[in-house]
């Protein structure tokens, strides 16, 4: 692995002489590849939900509403309602471009618009694996399911957009964040919902378990359903690049099958993209634009119904 030398540090917006992060001449950067940098912007390290910032605060309190108001019943209405995808019809790119708008209240390591984040990823991925292009279109696209928070999509609350997911329907994993919020879920006292398996089986298969809803199983369901070319790997990517307590800390393990361990292989590449490619250095939107709309063309239809 590449770490970040002095100046590099400086290029996040931090103050290099303070992070006193030793420096391994040999691990110095020497190709163009993707560097993982140790510390966010704000001088933390990453998903240090506990580090006293000025994002932690409104960031609990994210979690607190979240983990009290998904519940079972809740995803349920939510799949059935946003599945029918009928209340826009646009193109990838004009949605990357509302995203614009959009900041994310659950991030603790970033608080640029989101349009900057789906860039920052893509162009991460583009350096590390420049000929899979697919994977550089899901790193363009994994976060689209954002603009649920705008006016048109119904302006849903940050809780039911953002933010790890995680599944419903049994127990709370304690590697969730912020788990002690779990106890104000109606489903944390249900003996229906609240044993290690609940309502699923053993080996059952991620695609028959109800995640909390969010924008990534928004997106994944725009993404089949408008019928992409993407490979099954970019679909899972999508659906599941927020459910940390499965693809970081090993939950749920009991839940996947062949085909969903597989595939998780991809998730945890794209992981490090996602995650550590959040800076305040921003992307040439212009200058990339022609390269991601031939992938667009290439993977999706003009028009897509969300
Ligand atoms: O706060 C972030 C953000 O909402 C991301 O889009 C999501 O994928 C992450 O899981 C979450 O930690
Ligand atoms: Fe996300
Ligand atoms: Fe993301």
């Amino acid at each position: 692995m590449t770490i970040l030398n002095i100046e590099q540090y400086s290029e996040f917006g931090v103050d290099a002489e303070e992070t006193k992060v030793p420096i391994d001449e040999e691990e110095l950067v020497l190709d163009n590849g993707f560097v993982v940098p140790q510390i966010n912007s704000f001088g933390h390290t990453f998903r240090d939900y506990d580090a006293e910032s000025q994002r932690q605060e409104g960031v609990e309190n994210f979690y607190r509403t979240n983990h009290i108001n998904q519940t079972y019943d809740f995803v349920k209405k939510m799949r059935e309602e946003y599945g029918k995808l009928d209340r826009v019809e646009m193109s990838i790119w004009e949605c990357c471009e509302l995203l614009n708008e959009v900041v994310d209240e659950s991030d603790p390591d970033l608080d640029e618009p989101q349009i900057e984040h789906l860039l920052q990823t893509a162009e991460a991925i583009r350096k590390d694996y420049p000929t899979e292009d697919w994977l550089h279109l899901t790193g363009l696209i994994h976060d689209l399911g954002k603009v649920l928070l705008l006016p048109s999509f119904g302006e849903l609350p940050q809780w039911a957009v953002v933010g790890d997911t995680y599944p419903v329907g049994c127990a709370f994993d304690e590697s969730i964040v912020h788990h002690k919020h779990f106890k104000e879920n109606p489903d944390y006292n249900n003996p229906a919902y609240n044993s290690e398996y609940g309502v699923y089986s053993e080996g059952c298969g991620l695609n028959n378990v109800l995640m909390s809803w969010g924008h990534d199983d928004y997106m994944y369901l725009v993404a089949k359903e408008n019928k992409t070319t993407l490979p099954s790997a970019a679909l899972f990517i999508i659906r599941y690049h927020s459910f940390y307590a499965l693809h970081r800390s090993r939950a749920y393990k009991h839940l996947m099958n062949e085909e969903d361990v597989e595939n998780l292989k991809w998730l945890q590449i794209f992981n490090k993209y996602d995650l550590y490619s959040k800076s305040k250095v921003r992307v040439d939107v212009e200058k990339v634009k022609p390269y991601y709309l031939s992938l667009i063309e290439k993977y999706f239809p003009a028009k897509l119904k969300w």
